[in-house]
């Protein structure tokens, strides 16, 4: 197979945003295409389809750099003759472990806000991408990672991993755009509710039972290859449709965030921000240092 890797061209972000003037803002300032620090892109020509690999060890935590750097490169390949897009991990024991909570830990109100931004812009980006887009988990992924695997559209994990959503376990509210893409996944609301509002985490083998990833796969390799045949399985004369079809399924939601973008900023700066929060938030990390 003829693969290569990609270096993002110099395009800037302002297309990912439209609503609030503070994340058009934020966008203008990040949007620098400073080459890639924290993912490799791979493209196979014979496919087409793109290979996004993380690489912040030690957990794909996500700041605003590295959610920017993924991002743009979803819009770069929406650009190109990719037909779709399997994300990855370097990592063989963490998919992706949700925000860099030692960024948000004692920070300055504006860095915070940059995390939010970003993160909303690359749930945007890949709710909304016509690429097929497949998650391989290949480690544990819980929330801002949950949030990478469930907006794509197919999920793969291989076994004995944890993936879920656990926002209301360390004190704060799950936003509405996680709770609709969570229900695009689990569509029955009783069970969606009672894992969001439980910060319920699935070890591989349920979450495969519940309907939140779509096949196990035994190793990496395997689940390369099941991603690509997921996504191959969609024949070329297909594409604009389905595209077309994909988009009006998340359509409402999309706009729901769009009209709530700005609010859900509001939300995030004040709660992350309280006393408490960061108390907290300061126990949270020690406890993950302590594990070491
Ligand atoms: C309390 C504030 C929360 C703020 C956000 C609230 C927003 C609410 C709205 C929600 C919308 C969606 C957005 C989500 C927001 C988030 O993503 S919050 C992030 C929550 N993440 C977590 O709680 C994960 C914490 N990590 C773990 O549970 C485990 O690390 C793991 C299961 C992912 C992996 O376990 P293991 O393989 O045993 O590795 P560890 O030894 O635990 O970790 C290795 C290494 O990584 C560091 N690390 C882990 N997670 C983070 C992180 N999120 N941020 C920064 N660093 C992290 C960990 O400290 C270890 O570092 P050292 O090797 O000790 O240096």
């Amino acid at each position: 197979m003829a693969a290569r890797i990609m270096n993002l061209p110099k395009h800037g972000l302002c297309h990912l945003m439209r609503t609030s003037a503070l994340a058009r803002h934020y966008a203008g300032s990040t949007g620098s295409a400073s080459p890639p620090q924290f993912t490799t892109l791979s493209v196979d020509d014979k496919t087409g389809i793109a290979t996004l690999t993380l690489n912040r060890p030690p957990a794909n935590a996500l700041n605003a750099a590295f959610m920017g750097e993924i991002a743009r490169s979803i819009k770069e390949l929406e650009k190109s003759k990719c037909r779709g897009l399997i994300l990855t991990s370097s990592s063989e024991r963490i998919f992706c472990a949700g925000l860099d909570l030692k960024e948000c830990y004692q920070a300055e109100a504006s860095h915070l806000q940059g995390i939010w931004v970003a993160l909303q812009n690359l749930w945007h980006t890949l709710y909304s991408t016509p690429l097929i887009t497949v998650a391989l988990i290949n480690g544990h992924t819980v929330a801002g990672g949950g949030m990478l695997a469930l907006s794509s559209e197919y999920r793969i994990m291989l076994p004995n991993f944890k993936i879920g959503i656990n926002e209301t376990m360390v004190g704060l509210a799950v936003p509405m755009w996680l709770i609709d893409t969570y229900l695009n996944v689990i569509p029955n609301r009783r069970v969606a509710e009672w894992d969001l509002t439980a910060s319920r985490i699935y070890k591989s083998e349920h979450a495969l039972k519940a309907g939140l990833v779509d096949e196990l796969a035994a190793s990496k390799e395997q689940g390369l290859e099941r991603a690509v045949a997921f996504i191959s399985s969609y024949p070329k004369h297909s594409l604009v449709a389905r595209a077309i079809t994909k988009r009006q399924f998340r359509e409402k939601d999309l706009k729901n965030f769009e009209d709530n973008r700005q609010h859900d900023l509001e939300i995030f700066l004040s709660n992350i921000q309280k006393p408490n929060v960061q108390s907290y938030l300061g126990e949270y990390l020690e406890s993950l240092k302590k594990k070491a």
